[in-house]
This record gives C-alpha cells, structure tokens and sequence, in this order.
C-alpha cells in the first residue's frame, strides 16, 4: 500500500502573491525559501518552510491569466485553500494502486511538479479536497 509519508504543503490560492507575503512574510515571520513561475500548470508560486527539513511547506499559489480552472475557483470560491500534497516513495506505485480502487486521478502519467513528480486526485474522491501526491526529486 502506497502509504504517504507526511505533508508536503497546503496549498492556499491567492490574486496576488506580493500582496499575500504582506502576511504570512512580514507578520507571521515565514521567509520564503523561493518565489518561481512553473509555467507547466500556469501558476507563480511562493514556497514558505516550516519545521526545516522534515517539515512541511505553506505553498502560495497565484494563477496566470491563462489559468482558467483556477481562475474559476478564484472567481467562485475567493482565495483560500486549494490543495494538500502528501509525499509518496513512489509515484508510479500510488497512481497504480489509486487507479486500481477507483479513485478519480487526474493524471494517467505523473506530472512535473515544482519539485518531483505528482498525481492529482479529484476533490470528488477526497471528501471535497483536492489532493496532490508528491514523490520529491
Ligand atoms: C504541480 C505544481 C505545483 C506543485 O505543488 O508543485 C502545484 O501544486 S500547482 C497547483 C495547480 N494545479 C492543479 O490544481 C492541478 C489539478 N487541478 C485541476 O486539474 C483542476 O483544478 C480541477 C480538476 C481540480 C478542477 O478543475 P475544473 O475545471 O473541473 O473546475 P471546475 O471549476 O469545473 O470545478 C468542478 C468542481 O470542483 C470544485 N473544485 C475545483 N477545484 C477545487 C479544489 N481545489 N478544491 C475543492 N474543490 C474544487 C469546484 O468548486 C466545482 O464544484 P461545484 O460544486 O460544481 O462548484
Ligand atoms: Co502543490
């Protein structure tokens, strides 16, 4: 059983990542480790550590213009929670054996992430979260 291993991130989607560091930089204290484009899934994301090494991060997550699914999430739902990443030993393994029980992936190839390779599942098979399985590069 692909049993995952920890949290990776929470994923909060925000309209503007300078405006959102406003916060969770320069009050809460939590410095960004890196700020990058991946421009594979249309995002600009802000990675913020908590708990060094074998913590978890805060990942701010603001859509491009071309974005149009989390374009409609902003427009429907407003900032917020987006997505929970838990880590996997082994990508293939989990996406086999989600694919196995049924459960709605949204990959049929591991996808590159910012940082290892991932499978999406739909909120639909989650209880309403979507949900990120992360094997680190
Ligand atoms: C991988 C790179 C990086 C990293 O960590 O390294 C990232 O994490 S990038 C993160 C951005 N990438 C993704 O989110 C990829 C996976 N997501 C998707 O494929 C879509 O966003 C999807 C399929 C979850 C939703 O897209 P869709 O176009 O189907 O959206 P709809 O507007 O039609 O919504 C359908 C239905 O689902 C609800 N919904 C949408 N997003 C979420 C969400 N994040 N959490 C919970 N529920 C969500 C939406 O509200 C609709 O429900 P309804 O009841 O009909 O309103
Ligand atoms: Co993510």
């Amino acid at each position: 059983m692909a049993k995952p291993k920890r949290i990776d991130h929470v994923a909060i989607i925000v309209r503007d990542i300078e405006q959102a560091l406003c916060f969770y930089r320069d009050t809460l204290g939590i410095e960004p480790s890196e700020v990058k484009d991946v421009p594979s899934e249309q995002v600009r994301i802000a990675f913020l550590p908590l708990g060094g090494p074998a913590g978890s991060e805060i990942e701010l997550i603001e859509p491009t213009a071309e974005n149009a699914s989390l374009n409609r999430f902003l427009e429907k739902r407003g900032e917020g929670l987006h997505h929970i990443c838990l880590e996997v030993e082994n990508i293939e393994a989990a996406l086999t054996e989600m694919k196995d029980q049924g459960v709605p992936v949204l990959d049929e190839q591991p996808r590159i992430a910012a940082e290892g390779r991932a499978i999406f599942i739909h909120p639909k098979g989650a209880n309403g979260v979507l949900l990120e399985l992360l094997e680190k590069a």
